[in-house]
C-alpha cells in the first residue's frame, strides 16, 4: 500500500516495493512476453512501439496501480513485443510533474520494469536545443543530465530507501552507458543519419511552460545543449535500482534565447517535429536494440 511521507515540500505519496510487485505480478500473468529492454517514448515518438512485433498491448487504464497518460501525443499503452530478437516492453505515454503525478508516480514503471526482469532501459523525449549546433530535426544523444527538479528538493528518490532496489546514496556519475553511446554513433553512420546526430546535456525542468529567455539565457551558459520537462527522475530511478540507460533527445525547436527573436513554441509544433523523424529514430532504435548485449549490464 503506497504511504504518506512528509518532505520539505510538504506531504507526498510514495510508493512501496509491493505496489510495484502487484503490478509486475499482473503484467506477468497477463504476457508471455519476458521484457529485458524497456523503452519509455518520448511526446510524439509513441510509434516506437510499431516495429515490435506479437504484441500484447495494455491501456494504462487496465493496469492495477498504473498513473494515467493526460497528455496529447502520449498514447497511454504499454506493449510487449520482440524486436529484432530481443524481448522489449514500450511504454507508449510517460507521466510528466507537471500532469500532478507525484515522482513516485511519475517514475513507477521503471521500478516495475526492474521486477519484470529488465536489464536496459532506453528513454526517448521531446526537447528544445539551447546549443547554437543543433537544430530542430536534429537526435541528441544523452551524454548526461542536470536535474533541475531533484537540485531544488523535488527527487524520486526522496523519502525512506528502499533496499531491495539500491543504495540510499546512488552515484550518477555514468548515467548514460557509453558503450550503447558510442554503438548507436556507429548505427547513425552505417544508417546515413551521422549529420542528424551528435551527443550533449540534457536538462530536465518541471514545465509546463516553455522556458523564459532569461532561463534559456542562463542554461545555456551552464552548458545545457537541450531542455525538456521529463527523463531525468526516470533515469535516476533506474541507475539507482542498477539498469543499464541509453536516452536520446528528439530536437524539436529551438529555445529562444534573445529578446529579438519573434518566434514563440508550442506543443502542437513539438509533435509535428516528433513525427517527421520518427522513423529514422525508429530505425535507430531498432538496431540498437538488436545489437545490444541483454545478458552483461557492464558491456555493450
Ligand atoms: O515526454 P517528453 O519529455 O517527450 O515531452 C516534452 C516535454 C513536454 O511534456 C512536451 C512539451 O511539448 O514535450
Ligand atoms: N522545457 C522544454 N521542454 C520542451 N519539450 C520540447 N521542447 C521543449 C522546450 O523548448 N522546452
Amino acid at each position: 500500500m503506497s504511504k504518506s511521507w512528509v518532505s520539505l515540500w510538504g506531504s507526498e505519496q510514495v510508493c512501496v516495493h509491493d505496489d510495484y510487485q502487484k503490478t509486475a505480478d499482473w503484467l506477468l500473468s497477463q504476457t508471455k512476453h519476458r521484457p529485458q529492454v524497456a523503452i519509455i517514448c518520448g511526446s510524439g515518438l509513441g510509434m516506437l512501439a510499431d516495429a515490435l512485433k506479437c504484441q500484447d498491448a495494455f491501456h494504462y487504464t487496465d493496469i492495477p496501480g498504473f498513473p494515467q497518460s493526460t497528455v496529447q501525443g502520449h498514447a497511454g499503452r504499454l506493449v510487449f513485443g520482440e524486436l529484432k530478437g530481443k524481448t522489449c516492453v514500450c511504454m507508449q505515454g510517460r507521466f510528466h510533474m507537471y500532469e500532478g503525478h507525484s515522482l513516485c508516480k511519475t517514475t513507477f514503471p521503471v521500478r516495475v520494469f526492474k521486477l519484470l526482469g529488465v536489464e536496459t532501459l532506453i528513454v526517448t523525449n521531446a526537447a528544445g536545443s539551447l546549443a547554437d549546433g543543433l537544430k530542430p530535426g536534429d537526435i541528441m544523444i544523452i551524454k548526461d543530465h542536470v536535474n533541475f527538479p531533484g537540485l531544488g528538493g523535488f527527487n524520486p528518490l526522496n523519502g525512506p530507501n528502499d533496499d531491495k532496489f539500491g543504495p540510499r546514496f546512488p552515484a550518477m556519475s555514468a548515467c548514460y552507458n557509453p558503450g550503447l553511446r558510442c554503438l548507436a554513433m556507429d548505427i547513425a553512420k552505417q544508417q546515413g543519419v551521422a549529420e542528424l546526430v551528435q551527443e550533449g546535456v540534457y536538462a530536465a525542468v518541471g514545465g509546463p511552460n516553455f522556458e523564459t529567455i532569461a532561463e534559456a539565457k542562463l542554461m545555456h551558459r551552464l552548458g545545457v545543449d537541450a531542455v525538456g520537462m521529463s527523463t531525468a527522475p526516470e533515469v535516476v530511478v533506474a541507475v539507482h535500482c542498477g539498469l543499464r540507460v541509453f536516452g536520446i533527445s528528439l530536437i524539436t525547436n529551438k529555445v529562444v534565447k534573445s529578446y529579438e527573436d519573434r518566434e514563440c513554441v508550442n506543443h502542437e509544433g513539438v509533435l509535428e517535429v516528433s513525427k517527421l523523424r520518427s522513423h529514422t529514430l525508429q530505425q535507430l532504435v531498432s538496431e540498437l536494440v538488436s545489437r545490444m548485449d541483454v545478458n552483461n549490464n557492464t558491456a555493450v
